[in-house]
């Protein structure tokens, strides 16, 4: 048996791999940013290439800086930045235009013609999403009828659509796979998710042909083998969207387990079994993964911006040199000053799901400071994640009585200290930050016998800190509302009249 387990990450704003041995923990990892274009307002695209090249040089990075090559790797697990849409030619693998990217909101009108059309209950129903766009499928429509000759070409069988973990697929074994994985798929507004097939209703209502679409599998399986880009012959044995791999990661596991993801976005899962919940408060329901015949379900709060509010004071407001600054910036300052941050950047996830809410800073005064923005602006991650754990406790059943975190900010202890505040829950920070990657390659292990069981990976978990609630519920309660009237000015901004 090979002795690692190579995990490719293909994040929002950057690509890593990252090598992991037996105990889970990473024995190498290779990063790279990407560029990330913004060609009108609310539009956010990615070049393919990009991605692809970025992929390729961040694991070719990890390997030898380990001194490894393919003959070392038992398998290769992907997770990826999900709902990105991207449509190639079959025969040149050349995308037709760059990848619309999940945050991208060009087809917030066509959604709400949509839901005006009344098709928001089966869309519910079947996929367990909203009518929102940010998911792929009217991405997808909008790249048909806007690239010209593009439905002429699906029509004739000649492009294929993919999330990005197809694409990754197609180029590692030079296009002889067009596959997805059920997590990806339930994120497309094309999937059903109880008959885990692609949806004909769905299709018909957004004028996709299924020629487009790839064929869908488990989580965890021997797909086939790479041909290029790390060398050949490498088993691509795991596929998961990265925040249902962070699930998995965190050995969230069991029924009632919640992790949070603070990446460019925070995503909140928790895990329902393999019982769908529909919620009633707009979070969604997704598939947590499936491994055989075992598919699982969660619950999930996504929100739009997280750490990249802390990208926008560095590149936006040029107020940090670096993200890291922002912690020791905010904490010199005793409280936010008063000072609200919305950063409705591109609309609001969920619970709002609103696609015209913008952003907005309230309660300026003279007084006002770049640290008290700083704070406000880390604050906010926490108040926008609280208002999903709200919504996720009327939902369910399940107590939630703690949060596992993970991602980019997650290092932050002003920010899960407040986190823990102001949910009243404790906060729980393993020693593997990567937890997305991690999860990519237990999936990808376990398909091909590296790991036995769930067991081993739950074992594999090692607690860092743990952040307990200090703050009274009088003051918790005033904070949170005085948030809530925040975000109600932010709301509905750009409304088209
Ligand atoms: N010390 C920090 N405090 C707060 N946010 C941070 C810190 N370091 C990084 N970040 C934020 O974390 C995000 C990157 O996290 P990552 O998990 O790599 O994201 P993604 O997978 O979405 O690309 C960035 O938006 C960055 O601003
Ligand atoms: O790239 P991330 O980690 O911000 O995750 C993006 C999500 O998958 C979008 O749904």
């Amino acid at each position: 048996m090979s002795q690692y387990i190579l995990a490719f990450d293909q994040g929002t704003t950057s690509s890593r791999a990252i090598v992991f041995n037996h105990s889970g923990e990473m024995v190498s990892v290779a990063q790279k940013e990407f560029p990330q274009r913004f060609p009108q307002p609310g539009w956010v695209e990615h070049d393919a290439q990009d991605i692809w090249s970025s992929q390729i040089g961040v694991a070719s990075e990890a390997l030898a800086r380990l001194g490894i090559g393919a003959s070392d790797i038992a398998a290769i697990g992907i997770t990826n930045q999900r709902e990105t849409t991207l449509v190639w030619d079959r025969a040149t693998s050349q995308p037709i235009y760059p990848a619309i990217v999940w945050q991208d909101r060009r087809t917030a009108q066509y959604c709400d013609e949509l839901t005006a059309a009344g098709h928001d209950l089966t869309v519910r129903q079947k996929t367990g999403l909203l009518l929102d766009a940010y998911f792929s499928g009217t991405k997808l429509k909008w790249l048909l009828d806007q690239v010209p000759g593009a439905r002429e070409k699906a029509d004739r069988g000649e492009l294929a659509f993919g999330t990005i973990d197809s694409w990754l697929v197609w180029k590692l074994t030079n296009g002889r796979l067009h596959i997805t994985d059920v997590t990806n798929a339930s994120r497309t507004l094309l999937f059903n998710i109880h008959t885990q097939d692609w949806d004909d209703e769905m299709l018909s209502l957004l004028a996709i042909p299924r020629s487009l679409l790839p064929e869908v599998r488990g989580s965890s399986e021997v797909y086939g083998y790479t041909s290029d880009g790390v060398g050949a012959g490498i088993a691509i044995a795991g596929i998961a969207g990265d925040q249902q791999a962070a699930t998995f990661g965190q050995a969230c596991l069991e029924r009632g387990m919640a992790k949070n993801t603070y990446g460019t976005g925070c995503f909140t899962l928790l895990n329902t079994g393999s019982q769908p919940i529909v919620s009633q408060n707009r979070l969604l329901t997704t598939i947590a993964w499936r491994i055989q015949d075992r598919t699982d379900y969660a619950l999930e709060g996504s929100v739009f911006v997280g750490g990249a509010v802390v990208q926008w004071l560095r590149d936006g407001l040029g107020i940090l040199k670096t993200s890291a600054e922002v912690e020791p910036l905010a904490r010199s300052v005793p409280d936010n000053g008063g000072v609200y941050l919305v950063p409705a950047f591109v609309g609001l996830g969920a619970p709002h799901w609103d696609s015209y809410a913008r952003g907005t800073i309230v309660g300026l005064t003279r007084g006002s400071t770049s640290a008290h923005i700083a704070r406000a602006a880390l604050e906010s991650i926490a108040y926008q994640c609280a208002d999903v754990l709200d919504a996720m406790r009327e939902d369910s059943d399940l107590p939630l009585s703690e949060l596992r975190v993970d991602g980019g900010a997650a290092c932050n202890d002003l920010l899960m200290q407040f986190q823990a505040d102001i949910l009243g829950v404790s906060v729980i920070r393993p020693q593997v930050a990567e937890t997305t990657a991690l999860g990519a390659a237990y999936l990808a292990g376990l398909a091909v016998g590296y790991w036995q069981n769930a067991a081993e990976l739950v074992q594999n978990w090692q607690l860092d800190r743990r952040f307990e609630p200090t703050m009274s519920t009088e003051r918790r309660n005033h904070l949170r509302e005085t948030w809530r009237r925040a975000v109600d000015r932010a709301k509905r901004w750009e409304e088209p009249f």
